[in-house]
């Protein structure tokens, strides 16, 4: 629902009406379309005292009866989760509490009058909730609101700290239960297990599949959808996160989309709930990544090589600690910080526009700031590109004619592998001169099927030759990244400028030579998404369709969405919205009362 600015406060419905249970207090309520105003009225007005529902807060909205006979009032409950500041014992931390509502409707003398009128506020209420469109004109029949929803509920009892179940009791089912939402609940008993329970669904009986759990779980049942035979159809099944992991990344995106501040544990996990009640849906981004056994599959968030993946995986044994472990593992890799020689080849996104950056600014007389012409840009620039880039982000409508860009050497450069095996993996330029990342023989590789999905129209086969229009970087890198969501962990803001259907992957390289103290800068800065700020010199970001990458350090840790992949090269091209997210939330920030 697209709603101006002049018609927030318009008024939906008014009425005067007591409170349950009875103080003899009465209230005037006024709902518009940022929320209910509560005003009372008896004893004594408070004019000032005028207290606010935020619509943003509310789950839904139930009409209730009394047991006592003869009572001829409705009363109509409404459930709501505002964000209080909890002290604890070092400052203070904000959490949702539950808060219910109830008021009775007793304006006329006969139950199934006020029944009804109670039955409007329900009906009015719940339309905002879900934005479906409503004005004051409109006449409110329960017609107006779609059938409950019916949603697949998936949760790995492994995720995280392990406490899903608690918080499925706790917080997640009586909140979807006052959003009238209807469930089935199903705890995954081992890997691939979702991935099998969504290849054998009728796509009808759903409205969506809601993993309760970390990234890896939803990363299974687009996998899973990915390979059913109808997988047009299946794909754009809405699937949704609720966040019981230890990284958390798709939440915090989602969390970031609807506005709401920065947030981790249950915070983050109320939010979620709050926005998946709302159920607003939204196209997002996959990319087709392809394994060097030829292996493809889809991933919504991200590619990693070097220092994030070693972290991820390597950091798994202290997964009892929840999100602490990814502090832990960076700690324990920035004391042996790795390097690893690569190929690093992309198709830069030349219509690529987005919100300007922060750390990207053009000097008052046009010329780039210092920060573009550090040698970290000049990677890029060397091609011609860079400057282009960030230039093109100010005019964002413009579009850059690709026969301007000068022409490129074809890649991968002679002598490299051109078919790809993972035993047989020809790492012909071979450097040794890092330490390695053991490969342990009793880690076990998630299993991958050959799944189905569009065509890679601008990325050759792993193993042929790319076309001229891509760029090839071969040097020491400390990490590559291939990023499509704004977050790579609930607190890791890493690629700002991305949104859900931007159609491009954010690729990220820090290359050799960055002090630990700098990548601890650029990691402390993710978290407020301010590490361009850091104007780190190694740091480089493209805006990509596709990549290739060819690792030539023999061993190492390759992870797809979080999950470890078979290690070699690898590639991937976007899909522009081929899923569907429940985002639950229209992209405009909400406005604080
Ligand atoms: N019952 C189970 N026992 C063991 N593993 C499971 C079970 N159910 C699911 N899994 C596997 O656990 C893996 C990790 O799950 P998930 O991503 O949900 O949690 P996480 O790793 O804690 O979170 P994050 O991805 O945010 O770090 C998934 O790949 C999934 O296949």
């Amino acid at each position: 629902m697209s709603v101006g600015h002049h018609q927030r406060s318009e008024t939906l419905l008014h009425g005067e009406y007591g409170l349950y249970p009875s103080k003899g207090i009465r209230y005037a309520l006024s709902l518009t379309y940022s929320g209910l105003h509560i005003q009372r009225l008896v004893p004594r007005p408070e004019n000032d005292q005028r207290t606010v529902l935020p619509l943003s807060d509310m789950v839904g909205c139930h009409t209730l009866r009394s047991h006592t006979t003869g009572d001829i009032f409705a009363y109509f409950s409404i459930y709501s989760y505002p964000l209080k500041k909890k002290k604890v014992t070092m400052g203070s931390s904000r959490t949702r509490q539950r808060l219910v509502r109830t008021f009775r409707v007793d304006e006329e003398s006969d139950y199934n009058r006020n029944q009804a009128t109670a039955e409007k506020w329900a009906i009015a209420i719940k339309c905002l909730i879900q934005e479906i469109p409503i004005g004051s004109e409109t006449e409110l029949v329960p017609e107006l609101l779609p059938r409950s929803r019916r949603l697949m509920l998936l949760l790995n009892p492994c995720g995280g700290r392990g406490n899903g179940m608690q918080l499925c009791q706790t917080h997640i089912l009586p909140m979807i239960s006052e959003a009238d939402i209807s469930y089935n609940l199903i705890q995954t008993e081992r890997q691939n297990h979702a991935r099998e329970l969504v290849q054998g669904i009728r796509l009808e009986e759903w409205d969506g599949i809601v993993v309760i759990s970390g990234d890896g779980l939803l990363y299974e049942v687009i996998n899973g959808l990915m390979e059913r035979p109808d997988w047009e159809d299946a794909i754009k099944m809405p699937v949704g996160i609720l966040p019981c992991g230890s990284g958390n990344a798709l939440a915090g995106s989602i969390n970031y989309n609807a506005g709401f501040d920065q947030a981790l544990g249950s915070e983050l996990l109320l939010n979620c709930i709050l926005l998946l009640c709302r159920g607003t849906v939204i196209p997002m981004d996959l990319v087709s990544v392809t394994t060097c056994s030829g292996i493809r599959s889809f991933s919504f968030l991200s590619i990693a090589w070097g220092f994030i993946s070693d972290v991820d995986i390597e950091s798994e044994k202290y997964r009892h600690m929840g999100s602490a472990r990814f502090t832990v593992g960076t700690m324990v890799r920035v004391a042996s910080l790795r390097t690893y020689r690569g190929r690093l080849s992309y198709l830069p996104a030349l219509d690529a526009h987005r919100p300007i950056c922060r750390s990207i600014t053009l000097s008052p007389n046009g010329s780039l700031a210092p920060f573009q012409r550090s040698q970290l840009h000049r990677t890029v620039s060397d091609f011609g590109l860079c400057e282009e880039r960030n230039v093109m982000y100010k005019r964002s409508s413009t579009n850059l004619d690709t026969s301007e860009l000068p022409s490129f050497e074809t890649s991968p450069s002679p002598g490299s592998p051109t078919a790809y095996h993972t035993s047989s993996f020809n790492f012909d330029t071979l450097s040794d001169d890092t330490p390695e990342p053991m490969l342990s023989k009793d880690i076990k590789l998630p299993r991958h099927h050959q799944v189905n999905g569009p065509k890679d129209d601008v990325l050759p086969p792993l193993g042929k030759p790319l076309p001229k229009n891509y760029i090839t970087v071969e040097d020491n890198f400390v990490l590559v990244l291939a990023i499509y969501q704004t977050h790579l962990g609930a607190d890791l803001f890493t690629a700002p400028f991305s949104s859900f259907d931007d159609g491009l992957i954010h690729l990220f390289f820090v290359k050799a030579g960055i002090s630990r103290a700098a990548l601890v800068r650029l990691f402390l800065a993710m978290e407020k998404g301010t590490h361009f700020e850091t104007e780190c010199p190694y740091l480089t970001h493209v805006p990509v369709r596709a990549f290739r990458l060819e690792p030539l350090t023999r061993k190492g840790i390759l992870t797809v969405d979080g999950e470890r992949v078979e290690y070699g090269p690898i590639q991937g091209q976007i899909h522009k919205g081929l899923s569907n997210l429940i985002a639950g939330s229209c992209k405009v920030r909400l406005t604080p009362f």
